[in-house]
């Protein structure tokens, strides 16, 4: 038998503390001893609850749902090794570690490792309840219990799982998986095979050698590099993932590899079993450890805005709470507590029990989840469904349409078996995962008249589903910003328009003429000219009274043509929804919760929309988004517009309906904000920070002003390739898929090259021939890589030499003839910074053209 070496971190001076375990799989040893051992672990269990355990569960669910549930570890000591994860106020210490102390036929007990502290109002069964929550298969708990010295948390990283995934032998998974399980049940090896090395004198680093593990090898290297040697120094090797000590690789660690970026999730028995179960190399998805300031958020049970930047985690937010309410409800389903609490419980809107295809009775959770990008809306329900699989341990099938292969181009495909209705959903649609334009089809669906028969040809045959005749108007009649500034502009009084934007004003048609606070439901869906040129003394305007008339004038001419036209925008057709909606009461589904991410790119006359497909307003309504970042242009978003908005319209009025307004105004919703960043290291997020500094210089209404955000990882600024002469670089990079001076090492799965607009990914994607993935700004919106080229933006830029505007900003000592700062002409380097800001997640510049070296 062959032996190996592994190690583990510990306080001696805790007896609970967690592993921390952070390594590479490879090959293993072929043998093991515990073959039959685990088998007998891992068998089926069901435990049949006593009445009594039943009640306590039933009673303290509630204040389960609210308690601060966390579980400390005594690795405070050892920051810098462990994420902000780690990082427990002093309050929250007694959330001490709860472990399973005995299980037996009959009963089971909780024991806390440290004093459990009563006093705060949290009873000892409730924690029970977390822990069957985690672990429906209570044998293996009972696993960890069979010795009863220290007994310590696992938590493993993606670095393991990736490397899991790569076994082939289930009983080398098997093996390793009880290993782990001995480890946390308190067993540790012989001592003959530990060896000690202190590093001081809170801190004792052990070194195992354990029969029958792995052959550790250290993970690739790649572009982004540690430099922070105050972390690196204190840091054990194997944990920035080199066994030999080896400082200068620690140095050259891979950004994606380290701990303090690293997702980390904890072993139960359903990861366990799922871990096991996977024998298809499925992607493994599995849910990880939130740090405090998300786990906040997702036990916050009321309505909420979340606010962040690029990478701080709002969509894991979203995606946890909508998870945590389909996990209650299963719980409730199996009876874990009285049926018709539960159900009140889970089910705010009190929702009725459906019968499913198969003929049984199914409680339905109506939650829905709205996107604006369709790329994000798929990654999300990938996401969640993969997440439902792994908690009903794989038992979860028959969503409503299967989505493994998504044709972007044709980005309305991966709804084709949602109904364009709320009418008639069927249960297993839900949770529902839909963009905001698939909303508005089935919103128009729902009621009478739909608003595309006016656009419909009569002369010409109609196509037989109604989808694709829809699709053919909006690619047909919609007036979006590219139609808008091609096809209306031009037509426009020359002295209008030279003064002005053509984004600028289609923004100020959609947000606010027509789609904006001061337009009323009532109301004929339009400000009135005087009202909107009122603005102009309003705090918050940036445009002055002459601009406002200019603007109001192109607006009538617009609707004139348009009307001539016979075309749409989006506007008149959330307009006629609502007006739709004032005639006739919305007779589709209720929903129990709606989440609604990049709530940015949204107007107020959208949002609205939402009041009436969910009427639990005090809880069912989580916002999230970021002003940085704006995928739909021709938006002008404030956070605090929608805020006041919604208490406004869905919470007042809500009450009013209710007859509650005179006893209780209600409250404002709490906005939280997301601070920690964990998609880019310190050496992006200052780029990014520095192009939010000129925004918030240049055009302070375009961005909420947040507290700058902060990475624990430092590392290097973006590197700027500048053009070589007679030499087409993409082309050089690109001619062999797997080298460029040895620099950039197959650039495949995880990196990209992003570019403007769809002709310049056509162009690059013709030059590199499929050899790397080529996406423009928007398409690339929510997903994630780990290396970006931004190929020539600002050489391309439509806003040319104007961009030296912004040289006065970074250097005073500039000659005069750079041009000064006109808010209303240079109104596109809003929008260019906005772009920009939207690919600094981890980017090369690459640029072509001599302007740009100034940058
Ligand atoms: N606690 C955590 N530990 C490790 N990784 C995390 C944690 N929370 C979130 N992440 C990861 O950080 C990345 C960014 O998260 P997420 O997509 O939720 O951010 P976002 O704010 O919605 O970003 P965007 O607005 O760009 O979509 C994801 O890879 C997510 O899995």
């Amino acid at each position: 038998m062959q032996c190996e070496e592994y190690m583990m971190e510990s306080s001696e001076s805790d007896s609970f503390s967690d592993i921390l375990l952070s390594w590479s799989l490879e090959d293993i040893v072929d043998d093991n001893l515990y073959k039959h051992k685990v088998q007998n672990y891992f068998g089926s269990f069901s435990y049949p609850l006593l009445d009594e355990t039943r009640a306590q569960l039933h009673s303290s669910m509630e204040t389960l749902d609210r308690a601060p549930f966390r579980e400390v570890t005594a690795i405070e000591e050892s920051k810098p090794y462990g994420k902000k994860l780690y990082d427990v106020e002093e309050s929250k210490k007694s959330w001490a570690f709860l472990i399973v102390t005995e299980v037996s036929n009959r009963s089971f007990k909780v024991k806390a490792s440290k004093e459990l502290q009563v006093s705060n109002g949290i009873q000892p069964s409730l924690l029970m309840v977390f822990l069957i929550n985690i672990t429906p298969n209570i044998k293996i708990w009972k696993a960890i219990d069979n010795n009863k010295s220290a007994r310590w948390k696992v938590l493993f990283s993606d670095n393991f799982l990736k490397s899991f995934k790569k076994l082939k032998s289930f009983r080398v998974k098997m093996s390793l998986l009880f290993l782990l399980l001995k480890l946390s049940s308190g067993w540790r090896p012989n001592k003959r095979n530990v060896e000690k090395n202190c590093k001081s004198s809170s801190m004792i680093w052990k070194k195992f050698k354990v029969e029958v593990i792995w052959k550790f090898r250290p993970p690739a290297l790649d572009v982004a590099r540690f430099e922070d040697l105050s972390i690196t120094e204190k840091t054990p090797s194997y944990l920035l993932g080199d066994s030999s000590a080896d400082r200068s690789y620690v140095e050259k660690s891979n950004v994606s590899e380290s701990l303090l970026l690293m997702k980390f999730y904890s072993l139960s028995s359903g990861v366990a079993n799922f871990l096991l179960s996977d024998s298809e190399g499925r992607e493994l998805d599995l849910p990880f450890q939130l740090t405090d300031q998300e786990m906040e958020i997702v036990r916050y049970n009321r309505s909420t805005f979340i606010l962040g930047r690029s990478g701080t985690g709002k969509t894991t937010v979203l995606t946890m709470k909508l998870c945590q309410k389909e996990q209650q409800q299963r719980i409730a389903e199996e009876g874990f507590y009285g049926v018709e609490n539960a159900l009140s419980h889970v089910f705010p809107n009190n929702n009725k029990v459906e019968q499913s295809p198969t003929g049984a009775n199914m409680c339905v959770l109506r939650q829905l989840l709205v996107t604006v990008s369709a790329k994000l809306c798929f990654a999300v329900k990938q996401h969640v469904l993969h997440l439902k699989s792994f908690s009903s341990e794989g038992n979860h099938s028959g969503e409503c349409s299967s989505t493994d292969s998504i044709d972007f181009e044709d980005e309305e495909a991966q709804f084709n078996n949602i109904p364009d209705s709320f009418l008639d959903i069927p249960p297993n649609c839900y949770p529902l995962f839909i963009t905001f334009h698939k909303f508005l089809m089935m919103l128009d669906g729902t009621l009478g008249n739909s608003f595309f028969e006016r656009f419909l040809d009569t002369s010409e045959p109609r196509p037989s589903s109604r989808s694709v005749a829809l699709q053919t108007v909006l690619r047909q009649k919609e007036v979006n910003l590219a139609r808008f500034s091609t096809s209306y502009w031009p037509h426009f009084n020359i002295q209008l328009t030279k003064k002005l934007d053509p984004s600028k004003v289609f923004t100020e048609i959609i947000s606010h003429i027509k789609g904006g606070l001061g337009v009323t439901e009532a109301g004929d869906g339009k400000l009135s000219r005087g009202d909107f040129v009122q603005r102009s003394e309003g705090r918050a305007s940036n445009l002055s009274k002459e601009k406002r008339e200019m603007i109001y004038d192109i607006f009538l001419v617009y609707e004139k043509k348009k009307k001539k036209n016979v075309e749409f925008d989006v506007t008149d057709f959330v307009n006629d929804i609502h007006r739709r909606l004032r005639c006739e009461k919305y007779k589709g589904h209720e929903m129990d919760f709606v989440y609604i991410d990049e709530v940015q790119d949204l107007t107020v006359n959208q949002i609205r929309l939402f009041k009436h497909v969910c009427s639990n307003v005090e809880e069912g309504f989580v916002f999230s988004g970021d002003t940085a970042q704006a995928i739909a242009r021709g938006i002008d978003f404030r956070f605090q517009d929608i805020r006041h908005m919604f208490y406004k319209e869905f919470v007042l009025e809500s009450k009013r309906d209710k007859h509650e307004e005179r006893e209780d105004k209600g409250q404002i919703s709490k906005i939280f904000h997301l601070s920690q960043n964990f998609r880019m290291h310190d050496g992006i997020l200052k780029l990014s920070q520095s192009i939010i500094d000129l925004l918030y210089h240049f055009f302070p209404q375009s961005i909420d002003k947040l507290k700058p955000e902060t990475s624990p990882i430092c590392g290097e600024a973006p590197v700027l390739l500048e053009p070589i002469k007679n030499l087409n670089l993409i082309m050089k990079m690109f001619e062999s898929s797997d080298t460029f001076h040895g620099n950039i090492v197959g650039f495949g799965a995880e990196q990209v090259i992003l570019v403007r607009d769809k002709r310049a990914r056509n162009e690059i994607s013709n030059q590199v021939a499929k050899r790397a993935l080529v996406l423009t700004i928007l398409e690339s919106k929510g997903l994630e890589f780990q290396d970006v080229l931004l190929y020539n933006f600002l050489g391309s830029s439509p806003l040319q030499n104007q961009w030296r505007v912004i040289f006065d900003l970074l250097d005073s000592t500039l000659p005069e003839h750079f041009p000064s700062f006109d808010e209303d002409k240079h109104n596109i380097l809003c929008s260019e910074q906005h772009d920009l800001l939207d690919s600094t997640s981890s980017i090369i510049l690459f640029c072509s053209g001599k302007r740009i070296r100034h940058m």
